[in-house]
């Protein structure tokens, strides 16, 4: 039989969670687990050709998926893995993501070079993250500290704040877990203090939707709370979308049958903040997500969703 090929960016965490879905796949299915049943197949994204400049210049969404969807849709892989965080809301057509392995954790990890939190680090120190929503509520809660870019991939970005580039930097906890750095972390970020993104921890699997054979083995894999939790939240952010200038936050958690979402927009230096919760029964989670997110619109601005 030909291998099942699975596509991914080449970055560590890509390739920690390319595996994490091969080792899920070949316990579903034990043919899977000979050797060489499975293929990853390393794809660069535009995403990753240009960390080193800003990547909202580059122009937005979809910067770490579109090369692999290309491959996937040009039979060149079989399945694609990626971070949920990173799928834009809207799929191409003739694509679907057909699982959503378990979550990790959804929090942010804080680092500081001295061991600090958040709320410990002294005024005007350097917080270093790229990332828009980590701005906005940093800045929310410490407006006297100074947010500067930092990029590069998990391990570039430690490197830096062990250098002394910046005192302080944040990464997703899922990621840190993944790559097995979780003794560099030194405080985890309450979700009262730092919503995390949307589907932030979740990994999903896209297939092309008329191969039925690749959805059958990978259905086993899908864990229907982790995919209740993430369609609430992508719901939210699909009824906000308007530019990546724009810091969104929302997660969704369940307790039995019932999900609560909250959702947060803010300006980028955290002063004006608009905040949504709800409830209600899981299978409602689409609805749940797009009438919040319908509810914060309607009290936007209009530059918030058009910059
Ligand atoms: N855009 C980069 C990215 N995409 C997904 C993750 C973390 C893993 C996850 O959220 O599942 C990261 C790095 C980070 O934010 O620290």
């Amino acid at each position: 039989m030909p291998p099942v090929r699975i596509g991914a960016r080449g970055s560590p965490l890509a390739l920690a969670q390319a595996h994490e879905a091969q080792n899920r796949l070949a316990r579903a299915h034990p043919h899977l687990a000979e050797p060489d049943a499975i293929e990853i197949v390393v794809i660069t994204t535009t995403g990753d050709r240009i960390l080193d400049r800003t990547l909202m210049a580059a122009g937005g969404k979809g910067l770490f998926t579109k090369e692999i969807e290309e491959a996937l849709q040009d039979g060149r892989i079989d399945l694609a893995v990626h971070s949920m965080k990173d799928v834009p809301t809207r799929l191409p057509d003739g694509m679907e993501i057909a699982a959503l392995l378990p979550r990790e954790d959804p929090r942010d990890a804080f680092f500081a070079r001295e061991g600090q939190g958040l709320d410990d680090l002294s005024a005007g120190s350097v917080v270093g993250t790229a990332g828009l929503r980590r701005q906005a509520q940093i800045l929310e809660r410490r407006p006297d500290l100074r947010v500067v870019p930092l990029r590069g991939n998990v391990q570039t970005r430690l490197a830096k704040l062990a250098a002394g580039e910046v005192d302080a930097t944040l990464l997703a906890l899922a990621g840190i877990r993944r790559l097995g750095l979780t003794d560099r972390v030194t405080r985890v970020l309450e979700t009262e203090e730092m919503l995390p993104a949307v589907a932030q921890g979740a990994i999903g699997v896209e297939i092309r939707t008329d191969d039925a054979a690749t959805r059958a083995l990978v259905a086993p894999l899908d864990c229907a709370d982790t995919a209740w939790r993430v369609t609430a939240e992508r719901a939210f952010l699909a009824a906000l979308d308007g530019s990546c200038r724009t810091p969104i936050a929302a997660l969704a958690c369940l307790e039995g049958d019932r999900l609560t979402l909250t959702g947060k927009v803010s300006s980028p230096d955290g002063r004006i903040v608009f905040r949504t919760e709800s409830a209600g029964h899981r299978t409602d989670a689409a609805l749940l997500g797009t009438e919040a997110g319908m509810e914060i619109a309607a009290l936007l601005p209009e530059r918030f969703l058009c910059l």
